[in-house]
């Protein structure tokens, strides 16, 4: 297997060492930055270091983009141009919406993975970095189904967990458990840097709970200030319901509603803990067999319909058939899981059987 990475940074790089060391594939890579490039041969995430775009995607079963939002529709397609039909081309970026926009092409399936860090650079790129997490994918009615399944493959066999999502969904959501907590936290540290001069002291009076909650304050320019602008009209709404939020509690506090803050903390607790246990639920798992009509767009229409119900999809296969008809195996884990996929599959007017 060729896997080619298309920006050799924190994320293309995790991507090249996963795909190296879990799947033994070849890693070609190509930056417009020598020094990445460079730095990535000697870190072992790319075998194979290219002075064109080209170059790298000759050949490749994938391509990954994994540049900086701003750059990304017109480096996909320029990917798209100069690859193969049977290369399946995504990119990373953490905003889904323009770029779904920018490209129409059934060989191209928007991806997010939701792990990451504060900071940049291959130097920083780790193969486990997308271990057990949360892998967004984009797939459009234009999609090819065969391509749709060997990325699904792909991203379970380096660890994570595709979910298709809708993109305009995708953005207003990460608007606020992704985006919004980057802008807090530079709210935050400006806010104690402004505090602790006026009052003359040094900046040595911060604990923990600072230390948490601003771990990201600052975080790579290059990238955050291309995803602020991609989804500014989602983060503006997300800061709006978070200053409502703001007023609410200030009011309690300025007229001493004790009740009212303690139910509001005691309420935020609970919020927590069911955001971060949600899909630790474990199982068996369970085969569906779904007979499709070949047409194009059908792999997603499933996978979309489950990604909406928060159903993972633990492994796929394509069967295609010569007819009419091509089945389409699922496999589910749990069993009141499978049985909800079930119905949802049933939905969409396709037969499905438990295998
Ligand atoms: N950092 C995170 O936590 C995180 C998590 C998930 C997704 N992402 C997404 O991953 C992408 C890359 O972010 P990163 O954190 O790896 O940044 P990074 O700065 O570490 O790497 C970006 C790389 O892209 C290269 N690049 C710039 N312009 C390019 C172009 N025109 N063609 C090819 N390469 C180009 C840069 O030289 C750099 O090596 C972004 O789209 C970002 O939204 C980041
Ligand atoms: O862990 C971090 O430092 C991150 O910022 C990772 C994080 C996030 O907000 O969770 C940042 C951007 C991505 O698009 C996905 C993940």
């Amino acid at each position: 297997m060729k896997v080619a990475v298309v920006g050799v940074g924190l994320i293309g790089g995790s991507i090249g060492l996963a795909a190296r060391q879990r799947l033994g594939a070849h890693v070609s890579g190509y930056d417009p930055s020598a020094g990445a490039l460079e730095a990535a041969l000697t870190r072992g995430a790319i075998a194979e270091p290219c002075s064109s775009l080209e170059a790298a995607v000759a050949d490749a079963d994938f391509a990954v983009v994994a540049a900086p939002v701003q750059v990304l529709g017109n480096v996909v397609r320029e990917v798209l141009a100069v690859s193969n039909d049977e290369c399946v081309v995504t990119d990373v970026g953490s905003v889904k919406r323009a770029i779904v926009q920018q490209v129409d092409d059934p060989r191209f399936i928007g991806g997010h993975p939701l792990a990451g860090a504060e900071t940049a650079g291959v130097e920083h790129a780790r193969a486990d970095l997308f271990a057990d997490a949360t892998w967004y994918l984009t797939p459009t009615t234009a999609t090819r189904g065969s391509h749709f399944e060997r990325l699904h493959r792909f991203i379970t066999r380096i660890g994570a967990w595709p979910s298709a999502v809708e993109p305009e969904t995708h953005d207003v959501v990460m608007a606020s458990v992704s985006h919004l907590p980057h802008v807090l936290a530079n709210v935050l540290v400006a806010q104690a840097a402004r505090v602790l001069s006026a009052e003359g002291e040094r900046l040595p009076a911060t604990g923990p709970s600072f230390r948490d909650v601003t771990r990201v304050a600052g975080a790579n320019s290059a990238v955050w200030g291309g995803i602020y602008a991609a989804n500014a009209d989602a983060l503006v709404a997300a800061i709006d319901d978070l200053v409502a939020r703001l007023t609410v509690v200030r009011g309690q506090l300025a007229s001493g509603d004790a009740a009212g803050i303690a139910e509001w903390n005691d309420g935020a607790r609970d919020d927590r803990r069911r955001l971060l246990e949600a899909d630790l639920a474990g199982g068996e798992v369970h085969e569906l067999r779904v007979l499709v009509p070949n047409r194009p767009g059908i792999v997603a229409e499933i996978a979309l319909a489950l990604g909406r119900a928060t159903i993972d999809i633990v492994d796929m296969g394509l069967y295609p058939s010569s007819g009419s008809h091509g089945t389409v195996a699922l496999w589910i884990r749990g069993g009141v899981v499978a049985e909800q996929a079930e119905h949802l599959v049933r939905d969409l007017g396709l037969e499905v059987v438990r295998a």
